[in-house]
């Protein structure tokens, strides 16, 4: 290897002087061993951007080298938890001496889960989103998790207006002294009977939580089951005619605007003790409208997340 190139990072002062909060690499492709809820490791292909602080205002810039490595090395020997997510982040600063006393990792992946059918027993693949920020500021480590959950959500005033049709119909078609038990099924059955149906759209809840120090484990499965739980319509992966019917029927069980879906999200998180703060936002992608309906939540802790 020559010896005389140029350090500009050590031998070079700032032409303007001055600290600034986040220096580093964004949009690193790198395969990383996730480990999360006390499952295998798996593979996922992430995308991560890693930051320091620069403390020192007249140094040139930082080692983006040191990061890469590091982040390397945890790519090709590791696993990715939340324990090696925090010296990952202690071994950003050291790698940093006197530049650096705060350190950022971001990861971005599609964690892949089997999901199945609602009644048939079949069985697909469905991605989740997943953000995993860590940080350390003063020794303080702070670990967010945050995931995208798709739903389905039928409007309760769109269901009420529908009935209302089906009502009226219904007493146009009938007369109350020859109704008859078979006619009125036989008529239920046609697009005639069920002249109405109520709008129902594709729904995201976006979650973000940070972790409380006692939390060992990424909770990325439990988290999803819980919210795909609480919504109860989540879009489905394999589907046959029997599970499109049970989907039908949860949808017009569980009819909600954005308001009630952010409304049981928030009370669901909110039972979670090794959470200590969460921000979500609820979005449903009208099909009533050309712009979405949202909704968002906060814990409310002093300092915390923001609506
Ligand atoms: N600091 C900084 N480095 C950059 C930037 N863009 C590219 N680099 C390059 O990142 C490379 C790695 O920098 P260093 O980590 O300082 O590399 P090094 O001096 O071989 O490594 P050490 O001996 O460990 O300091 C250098 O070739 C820089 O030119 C930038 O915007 N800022």
């Amino acid at each position: 290897m020559p010896t005389n190139l140029p350090d500009v990072a050590n031998h070079v002062t700032a032409q303007t002087e001055g600290v600034l909060e986040r220096v580093g690499m964004g949009n690193i492709e790198v395969p990383l061993m996730l480990k999360a809820d006390e499952a295998q490791a798996r593979m996922v292909s992430a995308s991560v951007s890693a930051y320091v602080n620069l403390i020192q205002p007249q140094a040139k810039g930082i080692h983006m080298s040191r990061l890469y490595l590091l982040l390397d090395q945890l790519s090709t020997e590791g696993e990715l938890t939340i324990s090696t997510l925090k010296k990952l982040l202690a071994d950003f600063i050291e790698s940093h001496d006197d530049l650096s006393d705060s350190a950022q990792v971001i990861v971005k992946f599609d964690y892949h889960m089997r999901r199945s059918s609602l009644i048939s027993g079949k069985q697909g693949w469905k991605a989740y989103p997943i953000v995993i920020n860590g940080q350390v500021q003063q020794g303080k480590f702070d670990i967010e998790l945050s995931l995208d959950v798709p739903y389905s959500s039928t409007c309760p005033c769109s269901a009420a207006l529908a009935r209302q049709l089906i009502q009226d119909a219904f007493k146009a078609q009938f007369n109350a002294d020859t109704l008859d038990a078979e006619q009125v099924h036989q008529w239920l059955g046609t697009t005639q009977g069920i002249v109405a149906t109520p709008h129902s759209q594709r729904s995201v809840a976006e979650i973000k939580v940070k972790l409380t120090d006692e939390v060992s484990d990424f909770p990325i499965k439990s988290l999803i089951d819980q919210v795909e739980d609480t919504l109860k319509t989540p879009v489905q992966a394999a589907v046959k005619r029997e599970d499109e019917q049970e989907f039908a029927r949860l949808n017009g069980q569980n009819l909600m605007f954005c308001e009630d879906a952010a409304r049981k999200l928030k009370y669901l998180l909110n039972q979670q003790s090794d959470l200590s703060d969460f921000w979500l936002r609820v979005n449903h992608l009208e099909s009533l409208h050309a712009h979405d309906a949202v909704s968002i939540a906060v814990k409310g802790v002093e300092n915390g997340f923001r609506a």
